[in-house]
């Protein structure tokens, strides 16, 4: 009798702007595996919030739309979708105002409890359906996927980071472009730091520090760490 292979689950964690979204992708088309990624929802959920114009200061509203969030989130690495009850909103959850919002759900601690909810589901469906899932975020490593097989802490310098952001946002990485980029990226951290852990890895979880890589070393670089564990 033959068994059939264990879906293969790959959980990278690390702070704004250190690469985790474009090489997970990346190394999901690589395996052919799905992809989740965990900040767009609570993306999505800012969206949703400011959409139907829930108070951001009322936690318990917060925490009533998780649970009502209408939401469809595509596992393809090369075209990830986001549907917030049918309206796609994939570009709307990427502005520079959702980005400084999003902290202020993703803190509260009733929301996190059904968002984690959500990311397990989601990443045992997808794993089942491809035979292997990429997930991303900042607590996969250690709340939602701590017994992944691979598990990756995908971490760059603040000034890297800060480049990387303001020449993504701004198309420049002159001090000015930089100062603006701040915000999200350090301000965020620091915020979204007080409920995961994401600026050290915990114990078992590879660290891959990419200040210095180009895009195609990182993706290199994680490569080899899933090639070593899927030899194991
Ligand atoms: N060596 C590198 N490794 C990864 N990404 C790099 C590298 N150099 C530049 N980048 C670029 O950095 C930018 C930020 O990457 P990405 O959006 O994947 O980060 P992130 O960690 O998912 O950030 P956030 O959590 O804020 O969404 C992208 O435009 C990416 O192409
Ligand atoms: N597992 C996760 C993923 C994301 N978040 C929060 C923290 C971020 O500020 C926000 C957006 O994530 P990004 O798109 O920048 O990766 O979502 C979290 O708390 N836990």
């Amino acid at each position: 009798m033959t068994s059939e292979p264990t879906p293969f689950v790959i959980g990278i964690d690390g702070p704004s702007g250190s690469g985790k979204s474009s090489v997970s992708r990346a190394v999901a088309s690589r395996l052919g595996a799905g992809y989740l990624d965990t900040g767009a929802m609570y993306r999505a959920l800012t969206w949703w919030c400011r959409h139907t114009e829930v108070d951001l200061g009322d936690a318990a509203a917060i925490t009533r739309a998780a649970l009502e969030l209408p939401l469809t989130i595509g596992d393809d690495p090369e075209a990830p979708t986001v549907l917030v009850d049918g309206t796609d909103v994939a570009e709307a959850i990427r502005t520079s105002e959702i980005s400084s919002l999003v902290s202020t759900i993703a803190t509260v601690p009733d929301v996190r409890v059904e968002m984690q909810r959500r990311q397990r589901a989601l990443i045992e469906d997808i794993a089942d359906r491809h035979g292997a899932c990429v997930a991303e975020g900042r607590d996969v490593t250690t709340v939602i996927a701590p017994d992944a097989p691979v598990r990756i802490l995908l971490t760059a310098s603040e000034e890297a980071r800060l480049r990387r952001r303001s020449l993504e946002v701004h198309g420049a990485s002159d001090q000015a472009a930089i100062e603006a980029t701040r915000d999200q990226v350090v301000r965020r951290d620091r915020d979204d730091s007080t409920v995961s852990q994401f600026t050290e890895a915990a114990e078992g979880v590879s660290v891959v520090d990419t200040s210095d890589l180009d895009f195609e070393g990182s993706v290199a670089a994680v490569m080899a760490i899933v090639d070593a564990a899927r030899t194991r």
